[in-house]
């Protein structure tokens, strides 16, 4: 297993927001996150990072912080750059975990291979903090790679890319999990979500509603229940477009 969360539970504010939430991650999975506004997506994702207090078990959580970054990069919703550092220097970032600290061949080699993959290139001088907020998101997901890890937990990834740039991401996920890698990204585009995730986990109210491949998780009643919506379902050679109506 590349994660395993059993019982997670997650109180903000004296408010509880995840309630027992078990699941494992495999290898080459690509798993698509699901659920409305305020279901718990990024209070999962980071309480198995370790990154808020929890009870239960991530067995993420329990590494200690350099194995931790190591094994799993992460995408957080909030995409600020700090600093004005250049594109190629934000991406070289992600090899910190490593021996090479950023400076040896490898990481070279793997900040440069994180920026083409990215398409970033053109960009690799420019201060991150001139890019638009597409690009920059392009930059954090080529620092996510650069760290070169078996998980990569990314928190809304789409989120502000075009159709173009969405699709690329998307695909980009599925390839790495076709690597053996695994990827688990929390998505609100359910027509997206079931053609590019091999696994859904759709989350209500702090609760797991249901748990399997897109076509078992995106049912009518399920649907309902989750986001009170009905979808219209139509079938294209890409696979299944979903209307919420
Ligand atoms: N920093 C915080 N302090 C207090 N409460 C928080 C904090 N972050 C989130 N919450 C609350 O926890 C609950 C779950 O939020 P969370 O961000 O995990 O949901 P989400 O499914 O990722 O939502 P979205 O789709 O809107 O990003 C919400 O009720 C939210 O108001």
């Amino acid at each position: 297993m590349v994660l395993t969360v059993t019982r997670l539970s997650v109180t903000r504010r004296r408010r509880p927001v995840l309630h027992g939430v078990s699941l494992a991650l495999n290898p080459g999975e690509f798993v698509g996150l699901i659920g409305p506004n305020g279901a718990g997506k990024s209070s999962l994702m980071e309480a198995a990072l370790g990154l808020i207090p929890f009870t239960g078990i991530s067995t993420l959580a329990a590494m200690p912080a350099d194995r931790r970054a190591r094994h799993a990069a992460y995408l957080p919703q909030s995409r600020e750059i700090a600093w004005p550092v250049s594109v190629a220097d934000l991406v070289a970032l992600g090899r910190i975990p490593w021996p090479g600290g950023g400076r040896s061949g490898i990481d070279r080699i793997a900040t440069d291979a994180a920026i083409a993959r990215m398409g970033l290139e053109p960009f690799r001088k420019r201060t991150a903090l001139r890019l638009s907020g597409g690009e920059q998101n392009r930059a954090l997901i080529a620092r996510a790679l650069a760290q070169d890890t078996p998980l990569l937990i990314a928190d809304e990834p789409i989120a502000g890319l075009d159709p173009a740039q969405q699709l690329a991401c998307l695909r980009l996920f599925r390839e790495l999990a076709g690597e053996g890698r695994t990827v688990l990204a929390s998505i609100h585009d359910l027509g997206l979500a079931a053609r590019f995730c091999s696994r859904l986990v759709l989350l209500s109210n702090g609760h797991v509603l249901a748990d399997g491949p897109p076509e078992a998780v995106l049912r009518d009643d399920l649907l309902r229940r989750a986001f009170n919506i009905t979808v219209r379902r139509v079938d294209t050679p890409d696979g299944p477009a979903i209307l919420p109506v």
